[in-house]
């Protein structure tokens, strides 16, 4: 393809020389092959224009950078923000893209809310992809990406692959570092689900204000004009600024949730009564009164649940096929994932809640259906918001009834110092056991029939992350697998079948 018609396709003006044909973009100079363009990023570790001779040795035609960049032997595509115009000139060599995209944003619920957009679009007949934390999820199977929002060029070619397996639409979660770094872009969206928004990732984003503009890109930049924004409502003074920056740019805005509209324009959710299995909702769209028997436990779930409903009518599902696929929606991994029911008769539940917004979600989600007491296992991760630590533990230690803080994923921290930060905030309660392992078992051996276990931060990850740099070794721990392996170690005890 040629650059000129890149450029040209992409509304970027291109400088002299640039009647070149290009056979692939890149942003790693150790990608880079001959037709290759090349974006060279200031980032958080080092200057990617420092890799530009590299670049352009290896094959690299066209160099997209700051105006003061030095570019020899290339043609320069300058520009402010490079990672913008990068991403819209990717846009247009990986075509073609799924006819119907859609993002969702938030700070909690967005893995979620992708996942059952994209089952709710597959009942409705579609073929459906979802590109987020858990990897990318297509009719065929899930593969993993190490990251919520992968790097720009991955995204593009995933986008165009999904597209050429016949994939008709794609949830993606749209992430503030994503959004920022302006890793999902280019593409058109026609719907975007904003799920809530509280502190997290303050290690990156100076403060609250910094982060909320972050995700608000998605709105002010991202989505297509004539978008629809699926918005849950009713938590506060973000989600009301959220519809602001939406009705700024005269997008249509869907409300869902107690106060969401009751007609073609919202989901009321008129009630929600907590089941043995899950939960029934009483709703009203369109004017139209249903009651949909929703297989999975926790108010956080509803909520997702019907944001990804919003999401699959604004993209013009029917309403009758959409809330009646609400009703059969299948658990997300490490989401209120129910792994066994220990020796002692109480459930155990890994949850990747690893916010103190998402703790408080998590526990309440599971407060109706105990009758003894809450044990709450959990810790923080390392090389990441410290001051989210301290409001983890006062959540936890106030909402439950024992807690067990141990480690997360401690990277390049101490991870001592990470669970003393944990414990300041818990008010003298709990007890500190550094080993996942251990802290899994003790809570399950302390456990009785009435009793709930929570394992909270991980959810479906399968590895614990120690160290970082070259030093980084992620050791094989998987929440679930661990809390059987207890499980089984417990009751040869209990039976006195131990080998
Ligand atoms: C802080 C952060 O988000 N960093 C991400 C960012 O890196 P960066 O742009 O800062 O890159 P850098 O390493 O400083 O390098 C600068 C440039 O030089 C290039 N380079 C570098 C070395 C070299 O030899 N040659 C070369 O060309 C790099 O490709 C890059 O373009 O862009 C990279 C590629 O797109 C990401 O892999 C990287 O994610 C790091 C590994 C990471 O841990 N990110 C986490 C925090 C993250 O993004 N998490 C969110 C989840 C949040 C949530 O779910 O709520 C996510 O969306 O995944
Ligand atoms: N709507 C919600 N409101 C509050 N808490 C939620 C909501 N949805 C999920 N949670 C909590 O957040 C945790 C993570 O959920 P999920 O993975 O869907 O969110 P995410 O936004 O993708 O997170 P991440 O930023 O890590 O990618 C859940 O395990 C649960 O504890
Ligand atoms: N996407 C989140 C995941 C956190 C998961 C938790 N287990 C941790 O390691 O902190 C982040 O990168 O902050
Ligand atoms: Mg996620």
């Amino acid at each position: 393809m040629r650059l000129t018609k890149i450029a040209q396709a992409a509304g970027i003006e291109c400088p002299e020389g640039a009647e070149i044909n290009v056979t692939g973009f890149a942003i790693d100079n150790r990608k880079v092959a001959p037709g290759t363009v090349f974006g060279a990023f200031q980032g958080s570790q080092v200057n990617g224009e420092d890799f530009i001779p590299a670049a352009v040795e290896a094959g690299a035609v066209a160099v997209v950078a700051r105006p003061e960049a030095r570019v020899e032997g290339a043609v320069h595509i300058a520009d402010p923000e490079p990672r913008r115009v990068f991403a819209r000139l990717a846009a247009q060599f990986f075509q073609p893209v799924p006819e119907t995209i859609v993002a969702v944003t938030g700070t909690n619920g967005k893995t979620s809310t992708a996942e059952m957009t994209r089952q709710i679009w597959r009942m409705c007949g579609h073929r459906a992809a979802s590109i987020g934390t858990l990897g990318v999820t297509t009719p065929d199977g899930s593969v993993s990406t190490g990251l919520t929002t992968p790097d720009i060029v991955t995204f593009h070619s995933n986008m165009s692959g999904l597209a050429r397996e016949g994939v008709t639409h794609v949830a993606f979660e749209a992430s503030s570092h994503g959004l920022s770094q302006y890793r999902n872009e280019g593409l058109p969206v026609v719907a975007a689900g904003f799920t809530n928004f509280s502190r997290d990732h303050l290690d990156y984003h100076a403060d609250m204000e910094d982060y909320f503009a972050a995700k608000m890109r998605l709105f002010d930049e991202v989505v297509n004009d004539d978008a629809t924004i699926v918005v849950w409502t009713g938590t506060g003074e973000w989600t009301e600024r959220a519809i602001e920056h939406a009705q700024r740019r005269n997008l249509r805005v869907f409300t869902v949730g107690e106060q969401g509209a009751n007609d073609q324009n919202g989901i009321r959710l008129l009630s929600h009564t907590p089941t043995q299995l899950g939960q029934e909702l009483e709703i009203e769209h369109a004017g139209q009164k249903r009651t949909i028997k929703l297989p999975l436990i926790g108010a956080y779930q509803s909520a997702n649940a019907l944001v990804a409903a919003g999401l699959a009518l604004a993209t013009g599902g029917d309403a009758g096929m959409v809330f009646d696929a609400v009703g059969r929606l299948q658990p997300v991994r490490g989401r209120l994932e129910r792994a066994l029911i220990s020796p002692s008769g109480a459930p155990v539940y890994v949850d990747y809640a690893h916010t103190p917004d998402a703790l408080e979600s998590a526990i309440v989600a599971l407060r109706p259906h105990v009758t003894g007491r809450l044990i709450t296992v959990f810790g923080a991760g390392g090389d990441r918001d410290q001051g989210k630590r301290g409001p983890m533990g006062e959540v936890a230690a106030r909402l439950s009834d024992e807690i067990i803080v141990t480690d997360d994923n401690p990277r390049g921290e101490d991870p001592v110092a990470i669970r003393a930060a944990v414990l300041a905030g818990a008010n003298g309660k709990g007890r500190e056991i550094g080993d996942r392992r251990e802290a899994i078992e003790c809570a399950m051996e302390m456990s009785g029939k009435n009793d709930i276990i929570l394992i909270a931060g991980k959810g479906h990850e399968k590895g614990q992350i120690i160290g970082s740099g070259e030093n980084t070794r992620v050791l094989p721990f998987d929440d679930v697998e661990v809390a059987r392996e207890c499980g089984v170690k417990l009751g040869k005890e209990a039976w006195g079948t131990e080998e």
